[in-house]
């Protein structure tokens, strides 16, 4: 079997400072991988690299495309990333707005993106958007209301819905849950972990909250200075850390 994606000596450096450096990792069809680490750590940095929205100093990035079979995105055209970004990637912002047309009604921001790769017939769009709404547990009768008017953890629900309706192959998560409150936070991964489950996703999951990896992710990867200082499996790592800074990061929980 192929990786979907084989990440190989990543680096980005911000002049002096390292953002990330020396990550290697496989990630399979239908693993979730989760990157855990303290504010300043990398995860962003890694994970826009990943996506494409930075460009690396150096190392590969290799996705298993439908068509072309293993290609490196990072030496990839521009176009051919951004019609990746469109059809097998999907992008879940921290901040829903980033993910969202805020003037849009939720089923056009659902809808749009169908249309994006080739949806035509109306009424097919919107029975799909009303699927989806529904499976985010959006009220069929706010199709036509606009993000703006959702609490935010609709918002957070209806991004779900627009960047998983044209079932992407690889989705990327910027802390899906943060910046919600505790108990929003508890549905919406329960929520999260049901599509995951049912749609047999691979994902990326950036976090500081060690609750979210250690119900979405598969494996994890544990970041420090920019460099990964721990992987594994989420159980072992997180019941076993032999390193002393993940060590560090679990105590620190189990005493909240
Ligand atoms: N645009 C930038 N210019 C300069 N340095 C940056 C920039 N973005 C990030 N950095 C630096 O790179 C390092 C990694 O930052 P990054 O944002 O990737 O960490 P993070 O783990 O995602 O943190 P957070 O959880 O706060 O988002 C930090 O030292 C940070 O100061």
């Amino acid at each position: 079997m192929t990786p979907l994606l084989d990440v190989r000596g990543l680096e980005k450096r911000y002049g002096a400072r390292i953002g990330c450096t020396d990550v290697s990792f496989d990630l399979w069809p239908g693993e979730v991988m989760g990157i855990v680490g303290e504010s300043g750590s990398g995860k962003s940095t890694l994970l826009s690299c990943l996506a494409g929205d930075l460009a690396p100093d150096r190392g590969e990035v290799i996705f298993d495309t439908r068509d072309r079979g293993p290609v490196d995105t990072v030496t990839m055209s521009e176009p051919e990333r951004r019609m990746l970004g469109r059809t097998d990637w999907a992008f879940v912002h921290q901040t829903p707005r980033d993910g969202l047309r805020m003037g849009v009604s939720a089923g056009g921001n659902v809808g749009e993106r169908l249309m994006a790769v080739g949806a035509r017939h109306y009424g097919e769009i919107r029975t799909q958007a009303l699927d989806w709404l529904g499976r985010v547990e959006i009220a069929a009768d706010r199709i036509d209301d606009r993000p703006r008017d959702f609490s935010g953890g609709m918002q957070q629900r209806l991004q779900i819905a627009r960047n998983l309706v044209t079932g992407p192959r690889l989705v990327f998560m910027d802390e899906p849950t943060g910046g919600l409150d505790v108990s929003v936070q508890a549905r919406l991964l329960d929520l999260l972990r049901g599509l995951v489950r049912e749609m047999g996703l691979s994902a990326i999951v950036v976090t500081h909250d060690l609750a979210v990896v250690r119900l979405l992710a598969d494996r994890l990867m544990v970041m420090q200075g920019g460099r990964v200082v721990e992987a594994g499996l989420t159980d072992q790592v997180l019941d076993d850390p032999q390193h002393g800074y993940t060590q560090l990061l679990v105590s620190s929980v189990l005493q909240v």
